[in-house]
């Protein structure tokens, strides 16, 4: 056991950069007892030295230079909590190339440079931990590539954005309206700084991609997740869904199967008796299912101070105890197969569709025969007046198992047809 003190070097303390404070200061002792060696926060980057903070820190430790924290030789550990591509990729390439270690939250950047970083790391025998990247306090990049490292992952569900959670449990249970959620999750710290990454899908797919890369062991990037975001989502979907037993949540699915892998972002109409329906606010949760395991499933807060915090501390414990060890920088290769993506003739799902059409005989039937001409067969059927028109209906079609391909070929002859008036919404259904 070589060291007693291990020097951290901060960058970035808003929501995450604080509760990691809080959390080493909290918890010191444990740390202390866990690794034999004392954990020191050394120096902090910001931005702005005029901000008021929630917590006050000793005199001197705030910066506004990166190079009093990247070229300091006391400093062992750099943990990344300031988001974005640039200047967080130089900084993180810069400490490893100083010997630095690297603990980071911050899957735009791992999503996209993942695999370079990882690359740098171990050509400069460094460690590069991320797991506050991918559904917050949740321990589940651990628990994919050590956990399930005896068995193979076949296909993962998940909650994997607290903010479109929170937004989407306000609307459904409390009516509260878009904005105003959002403004609160804003609020609370959930969201990110530009938030419409979080609303429009693309934090989830970053997150897929990287569960998708360590589960199924080989380079998935954001280009190859399918993404749509909560944006199109009206009220009115939200009132149909409750009233048909389902809840809309944002899933995001990475599946593998003999065709290759599919990853997806998408609005989904979860049943309620679904466990992932039952994952509500700011909570995230992720299936997994293995070949010889079954199904499992990990549930915790996807976002927020504290719980983001514990998985950057873990992390941090991780490479203290690698230090002391002397193993740092030592990994095993983690993707080694090779990617092959599946085509829209090959993913299927089961769909929701909202139609208005021409209240008259025969429309049906020409539907109907439509999707037998896909092989696609419906599961339920629900027809209603269409308030704004008596001479239309409002026709709601759930199917079973049909192709992504099949689904949008159908879909394409709906919005050329006299007699649909309108396609409302088509919706992915789970369970
Ligand atoms: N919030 C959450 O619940 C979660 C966040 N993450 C990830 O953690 C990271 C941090 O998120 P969060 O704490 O919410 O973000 P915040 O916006 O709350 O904090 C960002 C911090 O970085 C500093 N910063 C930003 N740009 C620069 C710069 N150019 N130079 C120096 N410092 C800079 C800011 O300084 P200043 O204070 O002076 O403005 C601030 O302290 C992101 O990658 C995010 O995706 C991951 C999981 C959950
Ligand atoms: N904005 C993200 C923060 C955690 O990754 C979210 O809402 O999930
Ligand atoms: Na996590």
């Amino acid at each position: 056991m070589g060291k007693k003190e291990v020097n951290i070097g901060l960058i970035g303390f808003g929501t995450v950069g604080t509760g990691v404070v809080r959390l080493v200061h909290a918890y010191q002792e444990d740390l202390y007892k866990q690794t034999g060696v004392s954990i020191h926060i050394e120096r902090i980057l910001i931005k702005d030295p005029l901000k008021e903070r929630p917590l006050s820190v000793q005199h001197g430790l705030l910066t506004t230079d990166p190079s009093t924290l990247l070229n300091d030789p006391n400093i062992d550990i750099v943990i990344e909590v300031m988001g974005g591509i640039e200047p967080a990729k130089t900084y993180i390439q810069k400490a490893l190339e100083k010997g630095k270690h690297v603990v980071t939250a911050n899957k735009d950047l791992m999503a996209l440079y993942g695999d370079e970083l990882l690359q740098l790391a171990a050509r400069c025998g460094c460690d590069l931990y991320y797991e506050a990247s991918v559904a917050g306090g949740i321990p589940i990049l651990k628990t994919i590539t050590d956990g399930f490292s005896s068995d193979r992952i076949t296909k993962m569900i998940g909650i994997v954005n607290g903010t479109t959670n929170y937004i989407l449990t306000k609307m459904m249970r409390e009516a509260v309206s878009f904005e105003e959620a959002l403004k609160e999750a804003q609020r609370l710290g959930y969201a990110e700084q530009d938030p419409t990454s979080d609303v429009d899908g693309l934090d989830a797919a970053r997150k897929m991609a990287i569960l998708a890369s360590l589960g199924f062991h080989t380079g998935i990037n954001v280009d190859d997740v399918s993404c749509k975001g909560i944006g199109g989502i009206t009220v009115e979907d939200l009132n149909f869904a409750k009233q048909l037993g389902y809840t809309m949540k944002l899933v995001g699915i990475a599946k593998r199967d003999e065709w290759g892998i599919e990853v997806s972002v998408e609005p989904t109409l979860v049943k309620d008796t679904h466990p992932l329906a039952a994952v509500n606010d700011v909570f995230n949760a992720v299936y997994v299912y293995g070949e010889a395991v079954g199904e499992t499933m990990f549930y915790g807060p996807g976002a927020g101070e504290l719980p983001t915090a514990t998985a950057v501390l873990s992390d941090l414990v991780s490479v203290v105890k690698n230090i002391q060890l002397g193993v740092t920088g030592k990994h095993m290769p983690l993707s080694y197969s090779e990617k092959v993506l599946k085509g829209k003739e090959t993913i299927y799902a089961k769909f929701f569709l909202r139609l208005i059409v021409q209240d008259e005989c025969g429309v049906l039937a020409k539907i109907a025969e439509w999707m037998a001409e896909e092989e696609i067969s419906l599961e339920k059927v629900f027809q209603k007046p269409y308030i704004g028109d008596q001479s239309q209906a409002e026709l709601i079609l759930v199917t079973h198992f049909a192709s992504k391909k099949s689904i949008e070929h159908v879909l394409d002859l709906l919005k050329q047809s006299d007699f649909i008036k309108e396609v409302k919404s088509c919706y992915r259904v789970e369970g």
